[in-house]
């Protein structure tokens, strides 16, 4: 008789799966229901107006905060153990710093706890931090105090980092050096999540952008579909006798404010919108369209529960 062997496909885990996860304080929904699954290797920027519930879904991935509803595996393990394993490092909002301890001192007493005192020199010059190294944390600037945190996220090597606003705080020098580092070390091959309130420092430095709103996912895309997304025009004119419903259901029009006559349309086609504005309202003025910046698409997109994947490219444009 023979035994024939069937090689397992190797089966490996994403390394953030969340699934159903729900968090309410009081009557506040702090997330309500998110659905989401990182590969190994992604940077994933989670986007979203204040109170959109980043820091609370970025709590209940590290384990930091029980869920009400719903479960966060990392590498197909619990936040805990993959924490206690050394895969997780994270860099969050807060996170005191002794004032009296050294640059050096302090990373070089958490990399004790970790048992890797070897690592001090290189995580502090990760963080571009080898010239501060005997600068008491006192004497930090708000984003050298970033970098010492990530410092310290580092020391583990750990396959996937997760930093809740990372660049709070810093000015533009510091932000550039700042992803500079993060992309020295998301070019090996680990896994970086982190929360922004910025859609450029998204685009420029994820490979995909979820945007969460009111806590919940509104837009899931890679850097291109959101720019694609992003790219739309604003009209802007007197409407005499303006009517907000009919104004909704003009041809490539997504978003609608009007104030007295003054309407102010945000268009996924700005030439469709126009023409068919000017033909039903001959009496229109004052029309101007404008390029939408990055901060309007944002505010767009945030208003709208719509799935990118759901809406494809054409009507985004
Ligand atoms: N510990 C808490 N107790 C009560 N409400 C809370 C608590 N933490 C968060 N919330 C509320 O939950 C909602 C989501 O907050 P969260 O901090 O997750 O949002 P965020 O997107 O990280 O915002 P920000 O960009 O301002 O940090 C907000 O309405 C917030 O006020």
């Amino acid at each position: 008789m023979t035994n024939t062997v069937t090689a397992e496909p190797v089966v490996t885990a994403p390394a953030v799966r969340l699934t159903g996860l729900e968090k309410r304080y009081g009557s506040t929904v702090a997330v309500a229901g998110v659905d989401l699954e990182i590969a190994t290797g992604e940077v994933l920027a989670l986007l979203g107006p204040n109170g959109a519930g980043k820091s609370t879904t970025i709590d209940m991935m590290l384990g930091l905060i029980a869920p009400d509803a719903g479960q966060a595996r990392l590498f197909g393990r619990s936040p805990r153990e993959a924490v206690v394993a050394g895969q997780v490092g994270a860099m969050l909002q807060t996170g005191a710093l002794r004032d009296g301890l050294t640059v050096g001192e302090t990373v070089a007493e958490i990399a004790a706890l970790h048992r890797r005192p070897g690592r001090v020199p290189e995580v502090l010059a990760e963080a571009g931090l080898t010239e501060l190294a005997g600068r008491r944390c006192a004497k930090l600037s708000g984003g050298e105090k970033q970098r010492v945190r990530f410092a310290i996220a580092l020391i583990s090597r750990p396959e996937l980092i997760v930093l809740d606003e990372p660049t709070a705080g810093m000015d533009v020098e510091a932000r550039r050096e700042f992803w500079a580092a993060m992309r020295a070390y998301s070019d090996t091959g680990r896994t970086v999540v982190f929360a922004t309130h910025y859609l450029e420092e998204a685009q420029s430095f994820a490979d995909r952008v979820v945007l969460l709103r009111q806590g919940r996912v509104v837009a899931d895309g890679t850097v291109a579909q959101i720019r694609a997304a992003a790219s739309g025009r604003t009209i802007q004119a007197v409407v005499p006798g303006a009517d907000l419903d009919e104004l909704r259901r003009l041809p490539g029009v997504d978003h609608v404010e009007v104030r007295d006559d003054r309407v102010t349309l945000r268009c996924g086609d700005s030439d469709a919108a126009l023409r068919t504005l000017l033909d039903r309202h001959r009496d229109a003025y004052d029309v101007e369209v404008t390029a939408a910046g990055l901060e309007d698409a944002f505010l767009a997109l945030t208003e709208q529960p719509t799935t990118l994947a759901e809406k494809p490219t054409e009507e985004t444009r």
